[in-house]
């Protein structure tokens, strides 16, 4: 089983049937599945996506400045943080969010030192804001934090269940990978994440995980070391 992971949790997931906003019983669910990873003993990152509130990208964008847009869509992951830290806490856990946009009445400032020393007392740590710059997104932040607090791997929970030869979503001929290289994203041109994001975890030799969020238990399977969904190497 990992030691030490960082958690991509995709912000469109949290939204579950609804397609916007926060499913009050899908947070509880996944904060529950958060929790019994932790039990194992495993030091949890987190990162949360934005996209059930707002993407830089998103088509109700399109007439706004592309750092204007960006900077909406990195607070929307700072609602889902607060969000995912109540639930969390309430289930008897300490959790930090660290925020790469200063808002100190909200949540610390991200400080590396500061959340190393939070995951080696057990606390869970919510990176929210992305990287803090317009122009990436979360599965770019999420690689980066995942360098920075040198975790064993990168565990992408999101809505579909592994990497596919295309997007199934649009393709239901499309099939998985139960294992692909980061080469392979890049040269088939696979969107499962951005190719900042991948190119980053290939350039660093960060091993990642892309599997189904909606299947309750994957989280604690994963981190438990079970293989599931696709797994990305060099
Ligand atoms: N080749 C592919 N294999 C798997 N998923 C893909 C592929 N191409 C595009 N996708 C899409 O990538 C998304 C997963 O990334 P994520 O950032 O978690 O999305 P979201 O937050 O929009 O759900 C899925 O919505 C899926 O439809
Ligand atoms: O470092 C970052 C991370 C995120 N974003 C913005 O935040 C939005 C929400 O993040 P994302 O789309 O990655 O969320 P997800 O798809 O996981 O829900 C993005 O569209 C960007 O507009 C950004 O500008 N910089």
């Amino acid at each position: 089983m990992y030691k030490r992971v960082l958690l991509k949790l995709s912000g469109e997931a949290l939204a579950a049937g609804s397609g916007f906003g926060i499913d009050a019983i899908f947070i509880h669910k996944i904060a529950e599945e958060i929790a019994a990873a932790h039990a194992l003993g495993c030091q949890i990152g987190i990162v949360v996506g934005g996209g059930n509130f707002f993407r830089g990208v998103a088509q109700q964008a399109i007439d706004m400045d592309r750092v204007a847009a960006d900077h909406m869509g990195m607070l929307s992951t700072v609602i889902n943080s607060i969000a995912l830290q109540d639930a969390i806490e309430k289930r008897g856990l300490t959790c930090r969010v660290m925020s790469a946009i200063e808002m100190h009445q909200v949540a610390e400032p991200y400080i590396r030192r500061r959340a190393m020393r939070h995951l080696e007392k057990g606390r869970i740590v919510i990176f929210a804001a992305g990287t803090g710059n317009p122009f990436f997104s979360t599965d770019t932040a999420a690689s980066l934090r995942a360098m920075e607090i040198k975790a064993d791997i990168l565990l992408k929970a999101t809505s579909v269940d592994g990497i596919y030869t295309a997007d199934p979503k649009s393709n239901p001929d499309a099939t998985k990978f139960d294992q692909i290289t980061y080469n392979d994203i890049l040269r088939l041109n696979l969107r499962v994440m951005d190719t900042t994001a991948v190119s980053l975890c290939k350039d660093n030799n960060m091993p990642m995980m892309v599997f189904s969020m909606k299947e309750q238990g994957n989280i604690v399977r994963v981190v438990g070391g079970e293989k599931l969904g696709s797994l990305v190497t060099a």
